[in-house]
């Protein structure tokens, strides 16, 4: 095992390195990423995936720290990584060859299931998979393979998460189901547009056992009949996820679970013992396949200690996002407004009330009505959809909020959420946004009473800290199970097969690819308007911590008179109204942009094979709007955009922002520059962005220049030196610029006083401002004049005697091509279909306009005899001789 390329071996959490690996075919990357840093990593060359979701080619991801995963390549690839690692080292002995043959087989059962009856109810049923097996045995990452690959071939499988000591749909303590459309995102997990999740509230079965059943029973009711409604989704089927107590009352519960949800395929990871228990029993359920499949050597084992580190983090990661990209919401209820339960663990029954000789027990599934007190302070609560008490344990819940204050006196609650607003109301249906969490404690309900509608919480305490193709086409043979019935289709596959099955390749139709190259169409103005929002959301929390700061102020001066104090009371609302003011324009702009979001949406969705042509028209428009404003021609652009009727599918009003910064850039001024890193710090960090350092040289080189080095040296202890732990080299030169002066002769020191620094300036910012957008650094013209010129740049182009209609004679034309490869070239010749002469330069093709070429020789005569016109002899089209066009050859 050792890295193929260029570069130290491991990381061992060293400085941050650039290196390459070159992966070999069918061998994987395991990485754990460092766990103070993130790490980036793209795909140079070939094919790979990280748990069965495809990398994009050339692209940076950013995978936060802790991070612990493989990058997988089936026919070879190179992955560049950026920062250091825990560990990383190739690996060619994987088991995923077997993974990917029970993909196939599935995928086959999958498509029986949808050309079935939808009236019969069993064979229009798709695979229902349980991966079970002992803790960190890699089942969370097959069922993601494998929910990855079935979506990636247009399947919606349904993902269940049993795993309530990890949880990877919602916080820990949940059981959890959601549909699965798009292969997994490697970085950000379970898409959570629309989980169904219910709350247990321990991170072990083992405290409640009852319930546990009692909720597994619901979910499976609610999928149930969820697939009776949507033909599609009961095809897909569904890959459920298990927790790793495999023994005594755990295998009870593993059992219950097969049964509940109907399994018929169980996947045991890596254990001999249980696999045959499990035979052992299922054999009697004919329908039934037990597969054994071999542990991956790359999965990573946690002790108790990390494990509980994951879910505390997780807490972290519902409320703040993964990378502090979420901004939880601070609101404040009165204690009247809402009730708290806790599920199980209630006052026994009396012996009275029980049969003779029964004992008396906690009724596990009783929901008991709790105080509020300051025991509820930190503790994670989640909301319930229920509408009466007694609906708790079989409603879902709606989301989680932490309680920050307990204040008894004034009995009032306060409380992060994750969403703006009260907590979710039935009237809309709106849920509050699940993300994720964890939780560990208690097991209560908190009851949220309004006049409309009644939500139920439940909360649990966290005594931990939150810190707040395939592709060789091998034919597949399949091995029979030994208890594998046949007439479900197909066999599972067994870890015997050796021979991988194609690799699940997109079902994504052409206009789906070309899209690709919208990204930014999308994310330019989602990325303005969450921009908005974080600056309102910052402006309003700054307003208001200074009116409460002024009012705790005033009510703690013993000597204020009543005047001062109707003056400094009557300032505060004067304030408070500028706040109104500020954040009813901030709500506007908000509302704004939103519908440019929704606007944009809509013009993708309209693309279709009918108005293709008027479509492609605004896109090259678009492209045109978007060429001027990267190269500064604003008022040209807002024109064209105007008289277009384009302004929400462009970007002026993002660019206009850039304008000012590079405006001042080129008249020497770095302020706008630098209060633009300012508004962006944290996500310039993220990047590494070193703009505002080379700002700030400049602006020191500028003070030397004015020969003000007293002030300089303020400057560069001040702004400078900060920079000192990772920019030694460029600080060190810059500084020496002190003794050399501006007027010096020494190459080293003379380039830093020229004046196209400056522009150097205006070309980073422009790459930061693109960046941070997720705009291509490039024009997309020049993308796309690039795919063109890529098929028509040959050697004989850069030949004194190309023609001038040849585009690659153009100079601009020409740099566009540089770094392109020449196209590849056959020495076919085109033969007139006409004539039966040859086409080429001396008679050159010409293009009809349904498609078909003939030779001008041949044209030309036809025309002559017929008036100039064209008739084609092989559809009989007729077109005049001037709407032809000629062709190229290459
Ligand atoms: N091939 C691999 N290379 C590197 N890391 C891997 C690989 N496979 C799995 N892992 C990592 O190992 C860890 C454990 O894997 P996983 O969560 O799938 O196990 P599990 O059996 O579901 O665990 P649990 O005991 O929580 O149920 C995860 O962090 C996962 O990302």
């Amino acid at each position: 095992m050792a890295y193929g390329g260029a570069g130290p071996v491991g990381g061992s959490g060293s400085a941050a390195t650039i290196k390459q690996v070159k992966l070999e075919r069918e061998s994987e990357l395991r990485i754990e990423a460092s766990n103070d840093a993130p790490l980036r990593l793209r795909l140079l060359n070939g094919t790979a995936e990280i748990f069965g979701t495809e990398l994009p080619p050339e692209i940076w991801l950013s995978f936060p720290p802790r991070l612990k995963f493989a990058v997988f390549t089936w026919y070879g690839a190179t992955i560049e990584m950026d920062g250091a690692t825990e560990t990383d080292y190739t690996a060619d002995e994987t088991p995923m060859v077997s993974y990917v043959n029970v993909h196939a087989v599935l995928d086959g059962r999958r498509s029986r299931a949808k050309a079935s009856s939808p009236d019969d109810s069993e064979s229009s049923k798709g695979p229902r998979v349980i991966v079970v097996g002992p803790t960190d045995s890699g089942k969370s990452t097959l069922s993601r393979m494998l929910l990855s690959w079935a979506a990636k071939q247009g399947w919606k499988p349904t993902f269940v998460d049993l795993d309530i000591g990890q949880g990877s749909i919602t916080i820990p303590g949940c059981i959890a189901a959601t549909p699965i459309e798009m292969p997994i995102d490697p970085v950000e997990g379970i898409p959570l547009e629309m989980p169904l999740v219910y709350f247990y509230g321990h991170t072990t079965p083992s405290n409640n056992v009852e319930l546990y059943k009692v909720l597994v029973k619901e979910l499976a009711g609610m999928i149930e009949r969820q697939f009776t409604g949507n033909a599609e989704s009961r095809a897909s089927g569904m890959v459920i996820n298990t927790m790793g107590w495999i023994e005594g009352v755990g295998y009870d519960l593993l059992l219950h679970s097969i049964r509940t949800f109907k399994a018929n395929v169980v996947l045991v990871l890596g254990q001999e013992k249980l696999c045959s228990m499990l035979k052992d029993v299922l054999k009697s359920e004919p329908k039934v396949d037990v597969v054994k499949l071999q542990r991956s050597g790359g999965v990573v084992s946690r002790n108790a200690k990390v494990r509980q580190k994951a879910r505390s983090y997780r807490i972290r990661e519902y409320f703040y996002g993964l990378s502090n990209d979420l901004s939880p919401h601070s609101n404040i209820a009165n204690f009247s407004d809402l009730f708290v339960y806790r599920v199980g663990g209630g006052p026994q029954a009396p012996r009275s009330a029980l049969p003779i000789g029964a004992e008396p027990a906690a009724d596990p599934t009783r929901v008991v009505p709790v105080n509020i007190n300051r025991d509820l302070l930190h503790l994670v609560l989640a909301v319930s959809f229920a509408k009466e008490p007694d609906e708790i344990i079989s409603s879902n819940v709606a989301g989680f909020i932490y309680v920050t204050d307990i204040d008894i006196q004034r009995k009032k609650i306060t409380y992060l959420a994750p969403s703006a607003g009260e907590l979710p109301s039935n009237r809309t249906g709106q849920p509050i946004l699940l993300h994720k969490t964890v939780t560990r404690g208690l097991n209560m309900c908190l009851h949220w009473e309004w006049t409309i509608f009644h939500a139920y919480a439940t909360f649990i305490q966290s005594t931990e800290q939150s810190e707040i193709p395939f592709s060789p086409l091998y034919p597949m043979e399949m091995d029979s199970l030994p208890n594998g019935n046949n007439s479900t289709g197909t066999p599972i596959a067994a870890t015997a097969a050796t021979n991988p099955a194609p690799p699940p390749s997109s079902n994504l139709p052409q206009l789906t690819e070309s899209l690709k190259l919208e990204h930014q169409f999308l994310r330019v103005p989602f990325e303005h308007y969450k921009k908005t929002l974080r600056a309102n959301h910052r402006a309003v929390e700054k307003e208001m911590s200074a009116v409460i700061s002024g009012v705790t102020e005033a009510a703690a001066a013993a000597d204020l008179s009543p005047d001062d104090a109707v003056n400094h009371l009557n300032s505060l609302v004067s304030r408070l109204q500028g706040l109104k003011r500020k954040s009813e324009e901030g709500s506007r702009v908000e509302h704004l942009q939103a519908q440019k979001c929704r606007v944009r949406l809509d013009h993708l969705e309209s693309a279709d094979a009918e108005n293709m042509s008027e479509w492609n028209n605004t896109r090259l428009k678009r492209i045109l709007v978007d060429y001027m404003l990267r190269m500064s021609y604003y008022d040209t652009a807002v024109k064209l955009a105007e008289s277009s009727n384009l302004k929400d599918l462009v970007d002026i009003d993002v660019f206009q922002e850039a304008k000012k910064v590079i405006d001042a850039l080129q008249n020497k001024d770095v302020a706008p520059a630098l209060a633009w890193c300012a508004d962006n710090k944290s996500r310039l960090k993220k990047s590494k962005s070193k703009l505002e350092f080379q700002l700030r040289l400049q602006e020191f080189i500028e003070l030397v220049r004015a020969e003000n080095n007293m002030r300089a040296i303020t400057y560069a202890r001040k702004y400078l030196a900060p920079w000192g732990a990772t920019h030694m080299k460029e600080l060190q030169r810059v500084i020496a610029t002190l003794a050399f002066k501006r007027d010096t002769e020494c190459a080293t020191y003379k380039v830093l006083f020229e004046a196209k620094q400056w522009d150097y300036l205006v070309d980073q910012f422009k790459q930061e401002f693109c960046k941070l957008y997720g705009m291509t650094l490039e024009p997309l013209l020049n993308i796309y004049l690039q795919a063109g010129l890529s098929a028509l740049k040959t050697p004989y182009c850069y030949e004194d005697d190309c023609t001038k209609e040849d585009p690659l004679s153009q100079e601009a034309f020409r740099t566009l091509a540089l770094p392109l490869p020449y196209s590849k070239q056959h020495h076919s010749k085109l033969v007139c279909y006409i004539t039966k002469e040859l086409m080429d330069t001396e008679n050159p093709p010409q293009v009809l306009p349904n498609g078909y070429v003939y030779s001008t020789k041949a044209l030309e005569e036809m025309a002559k005899k017929n008036n100039g016109r064209i008739i084609c002899p092989r559809t009989g089209l007729v077109c005049s001789y001037t709407e032809l066009v000629k062709a190229y050859i290459s």
